[in-house]
């Protein structure tokens, strides 16, 4: 079978590893929703890279079940309300490992990453020294303002997503972001994370009063997320698929 695509629209300029947490065959997870096997290069090809990456995506998760904590105490919640089996006790957590690299030009589309806010609960993210990262404090203002991120060394960037700011009934604003190339090599390390599976992203009961209602239904994280990767990939029905 081949595939001939028509492509009509700019596609970012970036390429990406993904790393879902290592569930084996034998374990209850197995079954559960965007759990799978990991696809790892032959340690000849890459010695000790498979343990330096479970250990980074371990470490990674204990630093967002930290900031978690921090959160709920922002929110006026018990600082281990996050902590539970039913949220963050077997969180979904991917890791993805991206180069970027070519000039971008807003004004023709083009980007290293176009303009998004991030879906899940939050992003760890590390850079390089390259500047690339942009965000929009205000998506209304016409035209848009863009402003560079400076990266830190040695510090990660925190990022709170949509579903975020959906359990906090809007308290947390899931930030519009895109990253630009300016001709250098570029790469970044994003870590999302999101509750359990079948964990119910229900209004904070800090985040909604008589004057302020909860904004959104209650959604099964899984439902949400996967209504997410439905409408990001709409987007392949531009190609044709021929025999
Ligand atoms: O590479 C970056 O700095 C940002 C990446 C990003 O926003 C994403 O992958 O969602
Ligand atoms: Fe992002």
């Amino acid at each position: 079978m081949a595939y001939i695509w028509h492509l009509e629209k700019q596609r970012d300029h970036k390429e990406g590893y993904y790393i879902g947490k290592e569930v084996s065959e034998d374990d209850p997870q197995w079954d559960e929703p965007f759990n799978g096997p990991n696809r790892w290069p032959s340690p000849d090809v890459l010695p000790g890279w498979r343990e330096t990456m479970e250990n980074y995506h371990q470490e990674a998760l204990k630093v967002c079940k930290a900031i978690a904590r921090i959160l709920a105490v922002a929110l006026n919640l018990d600082a281990d309300y996050f902590d539970t089996p039913e949220m963050l006790g077997k969180p979904i957590a991917n890791l993805r490992l991206l180069h970027y690299e070519g000039k971008s030009d807003p004004s023709k589309g083009i980007y290293a990453c176009g303009a998004h806010t991030d879906y899940g609960m939050m992003t760890l993210l590390a850079t390089d020294s390259v500047m690339g990262l942009q965000i929009c404090r205000d998506e209304t203002m016409k035209p848009q303002k863009w402003e560079y991120v400076p990266s830190i060394k040695g510090a990660f960037m925190v990022n709170l997503g949509d579903m975020m700011e959906r359990w906090s009934n809007g308290f947390f604003k899931s930030l519009l972001h895109r990253v630009l190339g300016n001709g250098q090599e570029r790469f970044s390390i994003a870590f999302f994370v999101e509750p359990n599976h079948d964990c119910l992203v229900e209004c904070l009961p800090t985040c909604m009063s008589e004057n302020n209602p909860p904004k959104y239904p209650v959604i099964k994280c899984s439902t949400y997320l996967s209504q997410r990767y439905k409408k990001t990939h709409a987007d392949l029905s531009i190609y044709e698929k021929q025999t």
